[in-house]
């Protein structure tokens, strides 16, 4: 988050990254739990992007560009999920409002890129 970026978004959810070799999802960062994770548009230069810090102790555990050629998976009311070229991302929200809103402004993100 710097001056130059604007928030469009901001959800609390557990974010988590696909295992593949694994099959299985792993809490993103050090440790499980609940994130405050924004989409935050740049204010020049029209990219977006994805960062969520842990609520505890605010470590980064996404900090991803969105790709015009993004596709999101509202795979739940409550799980969202999307690919980038490195991995799978899973957003485990907290409540169906707070998926609602970020999955609004994640389809604004990709439709003005
Ligand atoms: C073409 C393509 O890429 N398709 C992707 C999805 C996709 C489609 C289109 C665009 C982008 C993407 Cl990303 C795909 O299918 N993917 C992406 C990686 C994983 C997965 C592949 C297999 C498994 C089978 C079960 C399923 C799954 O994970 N379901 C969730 C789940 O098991 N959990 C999570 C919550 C709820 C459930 C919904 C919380 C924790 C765990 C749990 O409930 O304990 N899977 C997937 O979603």
């Amino acid at each position: 988050r710097n001056m130059s970026e604007t928030s469009i978004a901001s959800a609390r959810a557990s974010v988590m990254i696909y295992d593949d070799v694994n099959k299985k999802w792993v809490p993103s960062g050090s440790s499980a739990g609940v994130s405050k994770v924004h989409i935050f548009q740049h204010n020049f230069n029209n990219t977006f992007r994805v960062v969520g810090r842990k609520l505890q102790d605010h470590e980064v555990v996404i900090n991803c560009l969105i790709a015009r050629t993004l596709k999101y998976n509202q795979a739940t009311s409550t799980f969202h999920q999307w690919r980038d070229s490195k991995q799978v991302y899973g957003l485990n929200f907290s409540s169906r409002d707070d998926a609602d809103a970020f999955a609004k402004a994640m389809n604004f993100a990709v439709e003005t890129l």
